[in-house]
């Protein structure tokens, strides 16, 4: 990335720029300081040199943490030209020595102050009596430890690890980290070698104030390490705990092999901060249906009510709905999952559940939204106050009143609630804005926003400055406004990944007009202009033939005002006629954004076709498609079957979703289950596939998390034998009718639906059911006593 940054068109002064801390819209207080010095030193503006005049060291301090910060163990980055980069992955390793009092010790070079300074230290909070922060055995080590400690480091070539105690890592488990590789075998103590390849955690502590050190965790411990992993170079880490005060805890790793360490800085990637910004990625739940219930309406006089259980509240609904006052997605950082509230049970008396509670998810102006992993864009919701409906509640399942029939006016069965629909969905957000400005970096695209509009984005003379993008309303008159959108800089490369830029360059997708502004200021401009160019086109054709126009920049410097004059008459030789201007000095912005107003002016017809999408569009397509899904028949099911586990699958949505709703603790469910397997084909289907003795068939999805979540009839053989004995006396009965009948009623196993494989377990429920045959209906059935007093019989013999 170094290399790539290093591209002659930019300016050498800016690259050289260090880290300093991590700039943002809402954090500028520090960067204020010296970015208001910077301005009013070029805002003076009679042509000068000044601003590039003192590029800031690419060393170990920070801009933000004056003289006193230093680095403790890492060799300072290069890379230096993206701070954001810098600041998240290594801001843990430096040491604000002036944080710990010890001001004393910043001249001290590398970093880590000598055995001296600590013995000095120890010496200070041994006089400061601070005895009851020391614990004997499990919490502070002695002065005397320490030195033996001090002893040993300082054998370790290099680095001055006089502050540290040493051990080996992966000798206590919980201290481990997965990035070091150090297997270690062999529990025996033997002497610390630097020279192998063995990994060393250094750990380091200090407690606020008093400076008292806590040894529970510094013991030292010593392990063998497997030789086989010292090719990797030496590996150390240092934690250094901050007791009290803000209890802030820094962890630093570093691996002496470079290439390692790259990997590591390659795989934390985008600051979270950025990656948060306009990409998010939530859980959305509808709300479960409450379940209905089985009662019975009993009064005095009224010996007989009949049934009266009420049936369940339907789920809650999740919605999406535009936020006009968000202008990214952060929020979704701290929270991502949404489940909307569960539909209340039915009651006695006919009283039905109430309804789930809604939840409505805000999302910025310009969020598309799909299924994650998928590239089908489920919503585009571009307005303010715009709300989709995404998933709807689950369907509240139906008491015993709703079963109540000429044929069955006592029904002992009530169904569950429908299961609310879950998904993950993956926003993205493209801002909506009229105008989008590009550039390299450190090219003036912040300043022009803030002199045209009100937005007040971080401006600094070093290349990403804007991390995040920034809009800005540029208000003409009453009736002309148009929104503009600052994007961060763009580098060579930057559609390969270098930079910045091609993170946020989607943004101008919706953008109906590009200025492009170029650092005039530059040796080369025009180069710094094809560049640019050049990576619009590779990210995205679509974006390079978008009308723009070019902002010749910072005209109030000598060598701009000396290049412009070549530089317009390339641009003209390509039929370009570019603009110069000084964002400093406001000359030449007005014409700039006036040109770009009437570019976007006639670009309105593009608008206009973006129009037709704001009223009819039905934004609850996605809801209806999930109920169209969960409408599925019953009667639409797949067979599979699994040779070495002799498993026959049944599924299907309409089938699963019945399951689901079947509430196994009433035993008319299970009748009521059976007869809709008869009744939507299954058995026939099942027998067609030649389903045999000792098969087992399991209805409903196949689950793959968990074990079994999902009835399963089994048969066996002992069981069917004996119906087979039963039945003999039925002549009408056929052999296969007998062998399926036996695989639905010798239900030898239910397992009830689970959502997690605690609760799977918990609900696990063995029924055996007996076999018995009705010889009144010739059936194979459950016995059922009550109805026949002595008698076996079957659930035909109670109606
Ligand atoms: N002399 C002079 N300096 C300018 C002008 N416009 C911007 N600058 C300076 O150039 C430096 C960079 O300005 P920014 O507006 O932050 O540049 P940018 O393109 O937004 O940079 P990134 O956000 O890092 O991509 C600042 O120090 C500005 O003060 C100008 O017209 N004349
Ligand atoms: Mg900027």
């Amino acid at each position: 990335m170094a290399a790539a940054i290093s591209a002659s068109f930019f300016s050498p002064q800016a690259l050289a720029r260090s880290r300093t801390g991590t700039p943002s819209r809402g954090n500028s207080t520090n960067r204020n300081s010296s970015k208001n010095a910077n301005f009013n030193r070029t805002s003076k503006l009679k042509p000068q040199r000044s601003t590039y005049k003192s590029p800031p060291e690419p060393v170990s301090t920070s801009g933000t943490g004056g003289d006193a910060t230093t680095y403790t163990c890492l060799p300072v980055r290069e890379d230096f030209s993206l701070p954001s980069f810098a600041s998240a992955p290594y801001s843990a390793a430096e040491v604000r020595l002036s944080d710990l009092g010890a001001a004393e010790n910043r001249k001290e070079s590398g970093g880590i102050r000598s055995s001296s300074k600590v013995e000095e230290e120890i010496e200070e909070v041994e006089e400061e009596g601070a005895a009851e922060n020391r614990k004997e055995s499990g919490g502070i080590r002695s002065s005397s430890k320490v030195e033996e400690a001090e002893e040993e480091e300082e054998e370790e070539e290099g680095v001055d690890y006089s502050r540290y105690e040493l051990y080996e890592v992966g000798s206590d488990g919980e201290e481990g980290e997965d990035d070091y590789d150090c297997d270690s075998g062999d529990e025996e103590e033997e002497e610390i070698d630097g020279s192998d390849g063995r990994t060393y955690q250094v750990l380091e502590q200090f407690a606020s104030g008093d400076g008292t050190l806590d040894d529970s965790d510094a013991e030292e411990e010593e392990e063998e390490g497997d030789e086989s992993d010292s090719s990797a170079g030496r590996s150390y880490q240092v934690l250094e705990e901050f007791a009290g005060g803000g209890g802030r805890t820094l962890k630093d790793g570093f691996n002496l092999d470079e290439n390692e360490e790259e990997d590591d800085v390659k795989e934390k990637g985008v600051p979270a901060v950025m990656r948060c910004f306009d990409r998010a990625k939530v859980f959305v739940k509808a709300g479960d249906g409450g379940n209905g219930v089985v009662a019975f309406r009993r009064e005095k006089f009224v010996p007989l009510g009949g049934p009266s259980g009420g049936d369940g509240g339907r789920g809650g609904n999740i919605y999406l709905e535009v936020d006009g006052s968000m202008n990214s997605l952060l929020p979704f950082r701290n929270k991502i999952h949404f489940r909307a509230g569960r539909g209340s049970h039915g009651q006695g008396s006919m009283m039905n559940g109430a309804k789930g509670e809604d939840v409505v998810v805000k999302v910025a102006p310009g969020t598309v939204v799909r299924e994650a992993g998928r590239d089908e864009v489920l919503l585009e919701l571009l307005y303010p106050g715009q709300r989709a409906l995404l998933l709807p509640g689950g369907r509240g399942g139906r008491g015993n009143t709703a079963f109540k029939c000429g044929s069955n006016k006592v029904p002992r069965i009530a169904e569950n609630g429908e299961e609310g629909t879950e998904m993950w969905i993956e926003l993205e957000l493209k801002l909506v804005a009229d105008v989008g400005i590009v550039g390299a970096p450190n090219a003036g695209k912040s300043t022009l926003l803030s002199v045209v509009s009100a937005a007040q984005p971080a401006i600094a003379n070093y290349p990403f400055t804007t991390l995040l993008p920034n809009l800005g309303v540029v208000s003409f008159d009453y009736d002309s406004t148009m929104v503009v959108a600052d994007l961060p800089g763009l580098l060579e490369g930057a559609h390969r990944g270098f930079g910045l830029g091609h993170e946020f360059l989607r943004h101008t997708e919706r953008c109906s007009a590009l200025i492009h502004v170029v650092d005039g200021s530059l040796p080369q401009p025009d180069l710094e202009f094809e560049a640019v160019r050049l990576e619009l086109e590779m990210f995205s054709p679509e974006i390079e033939e978008k009308p723009f126009i070019v902002a010749y920049n910072k005209m109030d410097l000598p060598e701009a005002y000396e290049n412009w004059p070549t530089f317009r008459k390339q641009l003209q030789a390509r039929g370009i006629e570019p603009f110069c201007m000084s964002a400093v000095t406001r000359e030449g912005t007005r014409e700039v954004i006036s040109a770009a107003y009437e570019l976007l002016q006639k670009n309105k017809k593009t608008e206009t076709e973006f129009e037709g999408r704001k009223d009819p569009e039905n934004l609850n397509h996605v809801a209806d498609m999930v109920r169209k899904q969960q409408r599925a028949p019953i009667n639409d099911f797949e067979i599979s079957y699994e040779n070495e586990s002799k498993t026959w699958h049944v599924t299907g949505s309409g089938l699963q979703r019945f399951v689901q709703m079947t509430n196994w603790r009433y035993m008319d469910s299970e009748r009521r289950f059976q007869h809709v397997l008869e009744a939507c084909g299954v058995n026939k289907a099942l027998l067609k596939r030649g389903v045999k003795e000792g098969d087992t068939v399991i209805v409903g999805e196949v689950c793959t998390g968990y074990p079994a979540t999902h009835p399963i009839f089994q048969l066996r053989s002992i069981e069917l034998e004996e119906a087979l004995c039963g039945v003999g006396q039925m002549a009408s009965m056929d052999l296969n009718h007998i062998l399926f009948a036996a695989t639905l009623l010798f239900a030898s196993t239910v397992y009830q639906q689970c959502d997690s494989p605690r609760q799977c377990r918990r609900q696990q429920q063995q029924q055996q059911l007996e076999v018995h045959i009705c010889r009144k209906h010739r059936k194979l059935t459950t016995p059922i006593k009550e109805s026949t007093g002595d008698e076996m019989g079957c659930c035909d013999c109670i109606i």
